[in-house]
């Protein structure tokens, strides 16, 4: 590569006199000399004429009466002068042919000695054009600066090989009129790599070679600022992964650490070489996409596009060191400029229509609205409100029961409520997903283990009658990986004396798929202590025979989508036919989620569901409910308490 870099010319000329203060000294003399033999009516210097010699090219007078000995001693001087820097050294006059150069010079630029030594232009045609990606350039750049008879020039030449030079000149003048130039190079590879490190880790993220969140601002203030002069729109997209925790933590960091290179890779495939890939820190990755003219109609639909393209390339499987991985992404976009924002404040927005996004659903994607700022400061108020909310007994636990096809109640699922002082109710989609952010949904989650416990050991020792009832919780993949998970169950099941057959812990089947073989290892350990598994949202997420057949499984639980689309959707009908058939064979429960009419019921039942909870059913409801609910054994009780339920009896 070739690439001048022309800076700092005023100091230069300062730099360069007293790197060739001995020359010049030298040069004096020679002039000095001319003088002598000028004032003798001899026009010397027009006589000196250039000689190749084996270490360099020297100036040689062939006027015969000049003090020949004394010329033979400046010549001599100088030439050790010359070749005693560490610089390359050569002198050029205006025609651009060579008046003088060093040994180093010719070790430098690797010139062999056949050459035409006083034809500078062939040199560089023969020498800099395997060296130079752009050797043209570099010739215009030597003629350019012989133009410039006053001016000390520095640049900074690339060469193919990897080497860099910083060439330095200056003009050579005799008697104030300029007859040609005087270049330095000097090899400062080492020192510019060095350099271009520091400047390089200061920029760029270590891991995944992306620019760094101080680059990104900077090419994003640059943007905006482009965008407000030209009247363009750009879009700033923050990209999430929705399950990197997970795996991180179950899996290790340098897996995490290679799921995270080959997320770079995929972004910088997905991207135009205009636009940007960063990453800010941990999953958190941001796109910058080039600025356009463009109408906000046309613009929001190829950055949705774009968007669109990422999540798609983003939710492939990776092969990471053997383990097969799922990651899917949450992305938030910002387009701008609409007022005054900041590249802060673009950040910001993206960063919140991407909790948006997660919100949604996850895998997914949301354009930044200004009604979300709003939101932007709720989440700070919730975050802050939540870590208290534990302690002030703020969080309730409802009990959905679960029936068979008569109507029989065979347990319950517990569902965690907020009762937030000022808000009211808040449901779990919007507060879960907070305590897993801010680390509180293990001691969230144990808590309802352990209330899900004592209330076993209650029904069991006071509502024999109802039958055995058992009771699902849901189990966080943060709280599932906690290392002493199985511990915690043993204890509250202990400490209560709860029978663990009776407890069902529901899981996600994407914290299923992370990693096998660990997550096979914790559930064969807890069930020992004889505890149910259920695969919660099943269908939803990454679905495998694999790891249906290996796990410890009792059930599967069918997602509410499927179940509210299968009276509309002939699709839907054959995937829960499938759910439904292969769980049969593999001797798992099939429960059937979000219940809603009896049509649903019936198309269930008659494929042979086994188990149904939904609002048809029964809504969830308190302690105090449940245990009145067991108690008359009655799924009328429900339905009198329910003002939603079309329960129309079995
Ligand atoms: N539209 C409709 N919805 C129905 C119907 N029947 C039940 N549902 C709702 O479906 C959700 C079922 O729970 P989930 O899939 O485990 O999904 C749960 C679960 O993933 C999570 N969650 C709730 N409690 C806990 C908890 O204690 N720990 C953890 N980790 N997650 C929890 O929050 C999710 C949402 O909980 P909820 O809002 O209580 O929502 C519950 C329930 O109220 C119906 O007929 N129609």
């Amino acid at each position: 590569m070739s690439e001048l870099d022309m800076t700092d010319n005023g100091s230069v000329e300062q730099d360069l006199r007293s790197e060739l203060e001995i020359l010049n000294g030298k040069m004096e003399e020679l002039d000095a000399l001319i003088s002598q033999t000028e004032s003798r009516g001899k026009r010397s210097h027009s006589a000196v004429q250039p000689v190749a010699h084996a270490e360099g090219l020297w100036p040689v007078s062939s006027t015969e009466d000049v003090d020949k000995q004394q010329l033979k001693e400046t010549i001599s001087l100088l030439k050790a002068t010359l070749n005693s820097t560490t610089d390359g050294i050569l002198v050029l006059n205006n025609e651009l042919r060579v008046v003088i150069y060093n040994t180093k010079f010719v070790s430098l630029w690797n010139i062999p000695q056949e050459l035409d030594h006083s034809d500078a232009q062939r040199w560089f045609n023969a020498f800099t054009a395997p060296l130079m990606e752009n050797s043209e350039h570099f010739i215009n750049r030597i003629r350019e600066q012989l133009a410039q008879t006053d001016e000390a020039t520095r640049d900074i030449l690339r060469f193919t090989d990897g080497r860099i030079f910083e060439s330095r000149s200056h003009p050579q003048k005799i008697e104030g009129e300029t007859v040609g130039r005087v270049w330095s190079f000097r090899d400062v590879t080492k020192q510019r790599q060095a350099q271009e490190l520091v400047e390089y880790q200061a920029t760029y993220d270590p891991l995944t070679d992306l620019p760094n969140r101080r680059l990104l601002l900077d090419r994003l203030n640059q943007t905006l600022a482009r965008c407000r002069r030209h009247e363009r729109i750009g879009a700033l997209l923050f990209l999430d992964l929705d399950n990197f925790k997970t795996i991180n933590d179950t899996l290790g960091h340098p897996i995490g650490d290679a799921l995270l290179q080959q997320v770079a890779r995929r972004l910088t495939e997905c991207v135009r070489r205009e636009d940007t890939a960063a990453r800010l820190g941990g999953d958190e990755f941001v796109l910058l996409l080039a600025e356009e003219d463009s109408t906000i109609e046309d613009y929001t639909q190829h950055v949705d596009m774009a968007a669109n393209k990422v999540l798609a390339a983003l939710s492939q499987p990776y092969e990471v060191q053997g383990h097969r991985l799922y990651a899917t992404t949450s992305i938030g976009v910002s387009l701008f400029p609409q007022e005054d924002e900041t590249a802060d404040d673009v950040l910001m927005q993206a960063d919140t229509a991407m909790y948006r996004a997660k919100e949604a659903g996850r895998n997914t994607l949301r354009f930044f609205l200004p009604s979300m700022r709003k939101f932007s400061e709720d989440q700070l108020h919730i975050q802050n409100d939540l870590r208290q909310a534990l302690e002030r007994g703020e969080l309730q636990i409802l009990w959905q029961p679960k029936h068979d096809f008569s109507g029989n109640t065979l347990g319950a699922e517990a569902l965690l409520r907020w009762k937030h002082p000022t808000r009211g109710l808040i449901m779990p989609s919007e507060f879960i997903p907070v305590a897993e952010d801010i680390g509180i949904i293990t001691s969230l989650g144990n808590q309802v283990l352990e209330v899900s416990c004592k209330l076993l050991r209650k029904l069991a020792d006071e509502y024999t009658e109802a039958g055995p009832i058992h009771l699902s919780v849901n189990i966080s993949p943060q709280q599932f990986q906690q290392a002493d998970f199985s511990m915690q169950v043993a204890h509250y099941l202990k400490e209560s004396g709860a029978n663990p057959s009776r407890l069902t812990l529901e899981l996600t089947e994407n914290m299923l798929v992370t990693n096998l073989d660990e997550v096979m290892a914790k559930m064969v350990d807890l069930k020992r202590l004889g505890v149910r598994f259920s695969i919660d949202d099943f269908g939803t997420g990454y679905s495998s025979l694999a790891y249906l057949k290996r796990l410890p499984l009792d059930e599967i639980k069918i997602d509410r989508s499927f179940v509210n689309d299968i009276i509309k959707d002939p699709e839907t009908v054959s995937i829960v036919e499938a759910i439904i058939t292969m769980a049969s064979k593999l001797g798992l429960s099939v429960v059937a989620e979000g219940v809603e009419n009896s049509r649903e019921f019936d198309f269930l039942r008659k494929r042979g569901c086994h188990c149904f909870q939904g609002y048809m059913l029964c809504q969830p409801m308190t302690d105090d409910q449940f245990l009145e609910f067991i108690s008359e054994g009655n799924i009328n009780t429900a339905r009198a308490n329910s003002t939603q339920s079309v329960f129309e009896g079995f």
